[in-house]
């Protein structure tokens, strides 16, 4: 579905991603892990298209995404930190994407804005609202045109164990109806019992892309959180 090769990005003299290759495949959820600065948000933007590796490309569905942008409409995205204009309500800011993506034919999932209880809140703006209701905002937007993809970037950051739960639950359910789903998240513990496939980065170099039975086997750890310790310890 998404095929990276040798994909490239420098920032100065500092390589952010360095020769990254990975296969991402329909029904899987990949975390993405690695230290802070590794690279993870870099490679996300360059799925995006919102960063242009230096060399290297990307396909989705095969076709190479620098020569295609219809490509983006089929991918929910979830930024670490979405902004939005301040001083526009909650109704206004999912009104505006609708428009913007204009799907009318789509089928809206507007699922995690009910489960999130925003629409009750609609009326509020989105500058006095909380960082954790800021989040449910973002994750009801990724989920909102039924995307094939989805790409949450610290998705659980800032919400509370309720409001996880339900954003996992819903996860799981997109995994089950065939999705892709790319996740980075620090809090291991989240993904634990959601994630198919990990792919482990650090310094800008994808160190390891294993499914998560073949990590734990070779760990001998089966919480993703010792897995990954193991790993990083070694
Ligand atoms: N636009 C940019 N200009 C210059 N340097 C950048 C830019 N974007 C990212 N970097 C650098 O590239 C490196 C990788 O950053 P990136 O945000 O991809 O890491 P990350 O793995 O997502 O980190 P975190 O876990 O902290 O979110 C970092 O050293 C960062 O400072």
């Amino acid at each position: 579905m998404i095929i990276a090769t040798s994909v490239t990005k420098k920032f100065g003299k500092l390589t952010a991603l360095d020769n990254i290759s990975a296969t991402c495949n329909k029904g899987q959820t990949i975390s993405l892990i690695g230290p802070n600065g590794s690279g993870k948000t870099t490679f996300i933007k360059c799925l995006l298209g919102m960063v242009v590796p230096d060399s290297g490309f990307i396909t989705f569905n095969k076709q190479n995404i620098a020569h295609n942008w219809q490509y983006r409409s089929a991918i929910g995205y979830m930024p670490q930190i979405g902004r939005y204009p301040e001083n526009m309500t909650i109704a206004q800011v999912l009104d505006m994407m609708k428009d913007i993506r204009k799907q009318s034919a789509v089928q809206l999932d507007e699922e995690l804005i009910h489960l999130f209880k925003l629409d009750g809140m609609l009326h509020k703006r989105m500058g006095n609202l909380s960082g954790g209701t800021r989040q449910k905002v973002s994750a009801s937007l990724a989920f909102l045109f039924n995307p094939d993809v989805l790409i949450l970037d610290e998705p659980t950051a800032g919400l509370d164990p309720l409001s996880t739960e339900i954003l996992k639950e819903k996860i799981r359910k997109e995994k089950q109806a065939g999705k892709l789903v790319l996740i980075t998240s620090h809090i291991l513990s989240d993904l634990d019992d959601i994630v198919t496939e990990v792919i482990y980065m650090e310094e800008g170099r994808l160190r390891f892309h294993k499914s998560l039975n073949q990590l734990q086997e070779d760990t001998g750890e089966k919480k993703l959180s010792r897995a990954i310790a193991q790993v990083m310890g070694s």
